[in-house]
């Protein structure tokens, strides 16, 4: 059978299976032309549902790629930082803002920069381009108005607000708009310095946190958060911090329960969060096992901002010393000793090889036998098959659920993600995602053994969770 064959099989077999799963179980499928809802995304936590969508939509993809002529599907990249550019304009002139109160029949482009002050002839072709994409839509000739992509740039507020205050827009949002106004900014203009920065033998080959393209976009030498420190960076750093809101929001909240069987430890065992910000994985382990000792270390200041937390959410845990908040540097000698669990998560991935190296050797020396390591990371997919699992033999749930083939492997740009992040991490900090063979290795040069990967939020969930023991 042709490749097309296959992928328009696929299509059909997929969507015959999400529309009977969906109607059995009273769940909408969505529509491009409504506002995003969370309860519109509902049916894609139905794992047969959401393997059905997913599939469906990698092998359209792919069919687009074999199809078009390939200058537009090459285009389609290469000129990705024009649709970056459009993106950006319609949100910071609050577009998104002004089309919701307009509802679903549109507003005429001259209204639209009535409103928020822009030149209609510019601002409504960067909007057409944006509607080819399904990012707004022409509803009539120069009307436009939102769709379920779109609205995800809503910051919910009055229009009338955000464009008399843009210093405030993104305080007190849910964060998405946030975090694409923050990505469309600082990591949009590192991104163009990619080449620049690793062609440089300078910068070409370090692992020095300040040696990013961002660094060098910003003509600074200095990490984004020494950056964000400088007083006439505030509005960046409030905006990053709400974004991030934003991404914690969208993680199961007690994920952590889930990533290893706690039950197993006895009482009064130790498990130390390195890193562990204010204590967000900490909490719903004091609470639902409160006869576990539970440090948390990080940053000083952030430490700080842990205890005042902790005082009026849970201030019994640290008065009695059951959950202890500790100032500690990663990369210096680990304090704490008799560990049952080190737990890292979303650490590694900040920190490129060379650094990551030193943080896990300063816990491998702090480890006894029965100490394990639980990081709870994104572990990056090959984009082809890995033939790792085939024999069996290798280290369970190592080789993620794989896309029937024609189809990529990892779904291809339908599990972007955390390619995305990937991209994020290398511009902004010089770190990276790692896939489960660079985690091995890394582990296995500090004298850690990696022996399993949990998969338990499915196989296109953000985070994975890996454990390893000392070897
Ligand atoms: C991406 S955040 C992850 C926080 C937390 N583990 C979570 O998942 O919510 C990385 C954390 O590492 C902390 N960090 C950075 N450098 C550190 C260092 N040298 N020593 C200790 N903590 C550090 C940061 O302050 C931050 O809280």
């Amino acid at each position: 059978m042709s490749t097309l064959r296959q992928l328009l099989n696929l299509i059909q077999t997929s969507l015959a299976t999400l529309e009977s799963t969906c109607a059995s179980e009273g769940l909408p499928i969505p529509e491009l032309n409504e506002p995003f809802t969370p309860q519109s995304e509902a049916f894609r936590a139905n794992p047969t549902v959401a393997l059905a969508a997913h599939t469906a939509s990698a092998a359209a993809l792919q069919l687009s790629a074999i199809l078009s002529p390939p200058q537009v599907s090459l285009y389609h990249t290469v000129a990705g930082h024009y649709r970056s550019a459009a993106v950006r304009a319609c949100l910071e002139s609050n577009v998104t803002e002004i089309l919701r109160e307009a509802g679903p029949q549109g507003l005429h482009i001259r209204d639209i920069t009535a409103k928020n002050g822009q030149d209609p002839n510019k601002l409504g072709r960067l909007l057409r381009y944006l509607a080819l994409n399904h990012v707004y839509r022409e509803v009539s000739p120069d009307v436009f108005a939102n769709t379920r992509l779109s609205s995800m740039l809503d910051t919910y507020k009055p229009s009338a607000n955000v464009i008399a205050d843009p210093d405030h827009k993104y305080d007190g949002t849910i964060g998405l708009a946030a975090l694409a106004s923050h990505h469309l900014d600082e990591a949009f203009k590192a991104s163009a310095y990619t080449w620049e920065t690793i062609s440089d033998p300078q910068t070409s080959h370090s692992g020095d946190p300040t040696a990013s393209a961002f660094a060098r976009a910003f003509g600074v030498k200095e990490t984004l958060w020494q950056f964000y420190e400088h007083p006439e960076e505030k509005y960046r750093q409030r905006r990053f911090d709400a974004g991030m809101h934003g991404v914690q929001a969208v993680q199961p909240p007690d994920a952590i329960l889930d990533i290893y069987d706690w039950k197993r430890l006895s009482p009064g065992s130790s498990v130390v969060d390195v890193g562990g910000g204010v204590g967000t994985s900490a909490f719903p382990l004091a609470r639902d096992f409160p006869a576990l000792k539970v440090v948390v270390q990080d940053r000083p200041d952030v430490i700080a901002d842990a205890k005042k937390l902790w005082s009026t959410k849970m201030p019994e845990a640290v008065d009695s010393g059951r959950v202890e908040l500790e100032a500690h540097d990663f990369f210096n000698a680990q304090p704490k000793r008799d560990v049952s669990i080190f737990l890292l998560k979303q650490v590694m991935h900040d920190w490129s090889d060379e650094y990551c190296a030193k943080l896990l050797k300063r816990l491998r020396e702090a480890a006894n036998s029965s100490t394990k390591l639980i990081l709870f990371e994104s572990v990056m997919p090959y984009a082809c098959h890995d033939p790792t699992g085939d024999d069996g033999k290798g280290v369970p749930g190592a080789v993620p659920v794989e896309a029937p083939a024609p189809l990529l492997a990892n779904f291809g740009a339908v599990h972007e993600a955390g390619y995305i992040s990937d991209m994020t991490m290398f511009v902004m900090f010089n770190s990276q995602e790692r896939t489960f063979h660079h985690f091995e290795r890394l582990l296995r040069d500090a004298g850690w053994k990696l022996t399993l990967v949990r998969r338990g939020h499915g196989d296109d969930a953000f985070l994975q969770s890996m454990e390893a023991v000392p070897s």
